[in-house]
């Protein structure tokens, strides 16, 4: 849905291979972080790179109304922090939009503060659990009153004398642990969280950086990470990498569609986030990183993709789950252009994302001549082999922007065009998708496209 919830329809369709460059935005996961932290620190943090989705500039928004400054000028955000512990209470309800990150990082850094704030979002983030912060919130003494189910619209009174915590998190989710450390800001003595499968570290780097004590352990338990309550955050100059996440689309496009040879540079390889690019290089994938180097201390790439015809279907390991779990509905267009089966266990969180990403993906698959089946925390894509997806499909998105840029992609491959009932969703992670696909030769049409 467009910001004036208006539906945008949108198909594409097999055309010419895909050449050229790809210049994917900011990291949504790094801009999220570097707007709150920018606003828990004192003084001025300047941001560049910051990805202009419309989930970050909800974050941005939300940030003003805790009372920091957040203003872009030129091509910088400068954030002017207000202090842990220095969030005054907001006038009116925080509009998250579409963003799980923004939400639950954002409940984290208030709950800690003798303040209240009301939560609310889209039809998609009304949707979504929020239990799973508001629990360990509670520890901390917060309180929280939510719809049933403890979905959005919530208010979260946050505690007036908190006290640290330790909490294993029941589920693989660096939302969640990211909300404990972010509460644990603002608690005296030390918050520990411990996860037993290692989610993406960007809030204990981020930390780290801002000046915090943030410790982490491997131990048989699993991940443990220990922060020192009531730090003074300094602020930082910050460039923001390019999001793996949005670098998946042009590669797996790359792969799937006869000719094509894309370049797309200087995305973030942080190995709690790599997981697809090693997927498809085991499904035989002609995918290389050239130029590997570091910066702001992570490993950053520029990836190449070329047209994969041998693609074949394999077994993918559930412990890479946590690192590439945006990318399955991707991963699994490309599946269904390999040759043989994909089989991707371990994967129940994909059911609570701002669709159920299993259920929306098999739908729309099947409906394009695929076959899938699936269980509550698994699925299977049967592949056709190459150039032979049959395609000619309308699907729903329910406000979800990665299925939305997958089923563009399948379109591309597929004989016959793909359809979205609503495309606005994009715009929360990848705003420029449409001409940046344009842009390497794909066909992406606004509207329906007839289909046979
Ligand atoms: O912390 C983050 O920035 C994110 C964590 C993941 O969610 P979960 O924590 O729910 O797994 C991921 O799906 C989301 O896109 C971004
Ligand atoms: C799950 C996602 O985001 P969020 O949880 O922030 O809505 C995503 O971007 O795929």
């Amino acid at each position: 849905m467009s910001a004036h919830g208006t539906p945008i329809p949108m198909s594409s369709e097999r055309g010419g291979p895909l050449k050229g460059e790809a210049h994917v935005p900011g990291d949504k996961s790094i801009s999220h972080r570097s707007l709150i932290l920018g606003a828990l620190s004192v003084g001025e943090t300047k941001v560049t790179g910051l990805l202009e989705g419309q989930d970050v500039l909800d974050t941005g928004k939300a940030m003003r109304a805790f009372g920091a400054e957040v203003e872009k000028r030129g091509e910088t955000w400068h954030v002017h922090g207000v202090g842990v512990g220095g969030f005054s209470e907001p006038d009116n309800v925080i509009d998250c939009g579409n963003a799980g990150t923004g939400v639950r990082l954002i409940m984290g850094a208030m709950a800690t503060s003798p303040i209240a704030a009301t939560f609310t979002g889209d039809a998609s983030l009304n949707k979504r659990p929020m239990a799973r912060v508001t629990d360990p919130l509670a520890l901390f003494g917060a309180r929280a009153y939510g719809r049933s189910g403890g979905r959005l619209p919530m208010t979260i009174l946050g505690a007036t004398s908190p006290v640290p915590v330790r909490y294993a998190t029941p589920m693989p989710s660096a939302q969640v642990k990211s909300a404990v450390l972010l509460a644990g800001l603002n608690a005296p003595g030390e918050t520990v969280v411990i996860e037993r499968e290692a989610t993406r570290d960007h809030s204990e780097r981020m930390l780290t950086g801002f000046g915090a004590s943030v410790t982490t352990e491997d131990t048989p338990e699993g991940r443990v990470i220990t922060l020192v309550g009531r730090p003074e955050l300094k602020p930082q100059t910050i460039v923001v990498p390019r999001d793996p996440s949005s670098a998946a689309f042009p590669v797996c496009a790359a792969l799937i569609v006869e000719g094509s040879d894309v370049l797309v540079p200087n995305i973030g390889l942080n190995p709690t986030r790599a997981g697809l690019f090693f997927t498809l290089q085991d499904m035989g994938a002609d995918l290389t990183f050239e130029n590997m180097r570091e910066e702001g201390g992570e490993p950053v790439a520029d990836l190449r993709a070329r047209f994969s015809p041998n693609l074949k279907g394999i077994e993918v390991p559930p412990e890479r789950a946590a690192s590439m779990i945006d990318e399955y509905p991707v991963l699994s267009v490309v599946a269904a252009c390999a040759e043989g089966i994909t089989h991707m266990p371990g994967v129940k969180e994909l059911r609570v994302k701002e669709s159920d990403r299993i259920d929306a993906m098999a739908t729309g698959l099947r409906a394009a001549g695929v076959a899938v089946d699936e269980g509550e925390d698994w699925w299977t894509v049967h592949g056709c082999g190459r150039g032979a997806v049959p395609g000619g499909a309308t699907v729903k998105t329910h406000l979800d922007h990665r299925i939305a840029m997958s089923f563009l992609v399948l379109g591309m491959a597929s004989k016959a065009p793909m359809t979205l009932d609503d495309g606005g969703a994009i715009a929360t992670s990848f705003p420029i998708f449409e001409g940046l696909m344009t842009g390497l030769g794909a066909r992406i049409t606004r509207g329906a496209t007839e289909t046979a």
